[in-house]
């Protein structure tokens, strides 16, 4: 193994590459969308494995994935920094396996939750997604890696132009379409309106608000209002009444927010599947590695999976 084209250059895509670069591999990615005009683009992001089934592998992958930001954010350029914020819940018996990868958490005094919910208080890293996706792409290209614009309609073309040695798809919720032999991907659709920042560092999610997924993400220069979770829909215009409804909510639970003025607004589609597939895929003429699938957690699971991925090639021969 030594040449490998990657399809995608969305954080997955871009982390993959990284790692197999610094690996020693000769790597070239082909994408027909930069990072910051798909997906990748449009998070905010916090860490936090949200839309995604939480196996063993994903707990894993966010560990690996938790600590190598945590690195990243000594450095400013990268956009990375470490976020105190609070996580509410409304259930029960809220699901807390991801506070495994966190040295720093606690449960939040009832007296400052909002009625009928659990909180816990924690720090995580908050990746400035339009920095980030930067420093990443310049990262990449420093060991390296070709980026080349191109629309990938088949991995036969792929083999017969580049004649890779393996190929790693991580074309986000378009990867089942170029492999063929998946029909568990679909869009969880994600709106979300941009405000001027007062001041605020602290994140929150309200997983459960009975209005709907509601979280604020401050970043330097605005704030990141959501949401929405819409399974199954491809809409990827923002829809006005939508954006009113998360205004209220987020106001509601940040009351500083109200009267900043609206910065940007935009939707995403999250590339989600019943579980993230990072694995060999059968059957190919030559190792064909699938990395998609990551739901609302790409940031938060990049790192980890780029190194499975890396693994499952093996050192370049
Ligand atoms: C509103 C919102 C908020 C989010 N917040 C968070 C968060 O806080 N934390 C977090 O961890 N995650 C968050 N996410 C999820 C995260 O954004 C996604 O999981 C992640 O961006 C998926 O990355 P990807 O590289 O797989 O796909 P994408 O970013 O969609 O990239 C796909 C790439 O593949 C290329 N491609 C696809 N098909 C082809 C083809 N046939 N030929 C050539 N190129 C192709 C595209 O051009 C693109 O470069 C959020 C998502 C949304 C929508």
């Amino acid at each position: 193994m030594g040449r490998v084209t990657v399809v995608g250059a969305g954080v997955i895509g871009l982390s993959v590459a990284h790692e197999l670069a610094a690996a020693g591999h000769t790597v070239r990615i082909l994408a027909d969308r930069e990072a910051a005009a798909s997906t990748s683009g449009m998070a905010a992001a916090i860490w936090f494995p949200h839309d995604v089934k939480r196996s063993a592998q994903v707990l894993d992958a966010s560990a690996v994935t938790y600590q190598r930001f945590q690195r990243l954010a000594e450095d400013p350029d990268t956009g990375v920094a470490m976020r105190a914020g609070t996580v509410l819940s409304r259930r029960p018996d809220p699901d807390l396996s991801w506070t495994r990868a966190v040295p720093h958490y606690e449960p939040l005094d009832p007296a400052r939750v909002p009625g009928g919910a659990t909180g816990v208080r924690c720090v995580v890293p908050l990746i400035q997604t339009d920095v980030y996706l930067t420093w990443l792409r310049t990262a990449v290209l420093a060991l390296g890696v070709e980026i080349r614009t191109a629309e990938v309609r088949s991995l036969a073309e792929v083999q017969g132009s580049e004649k890779p040695d393996a190929i790693v798809v991580a074309a986000g919720l378009r990867s089942a379409a170029l492999l063929g032999d998946d029909d568990e991907v679909y869009p969880i659709r994600g709106q979300v309106v941009r405000l001027a920042n007062p001041g605020l560092t602290d994140w929150i999610t309200d997983q459960d608000n009975p209005g709907g997924l509601t979280y604020v993400v401050p970043r330097r220069h605005d704030v990141v209002c959501g949401g929405t979770g819409e399974a199954g829909s491809w809409d990827d215009q923002p829809d006005p009444e939508t954006e009113a409804a998360i205004l209220r909510r987020v106001r509601a639970l940040v009351p500083e927010l109200a009267g900043q003025p609206v910065l940007s607004r935009g939707v995403g589609l999250r590339p989600a599947r019943s579980s993230v597939r990072v694995e060999a895929v059968p059957g190919q003429a030559l190792p064909v590695i699938a990395c998609y699938g990551h739901g609302g957690a790409g940031f938060t699971l990049s790192w980890g999976d780029a190194a499975r991925v890396t693994t499952l090639i093996g050192p370049p021969t």
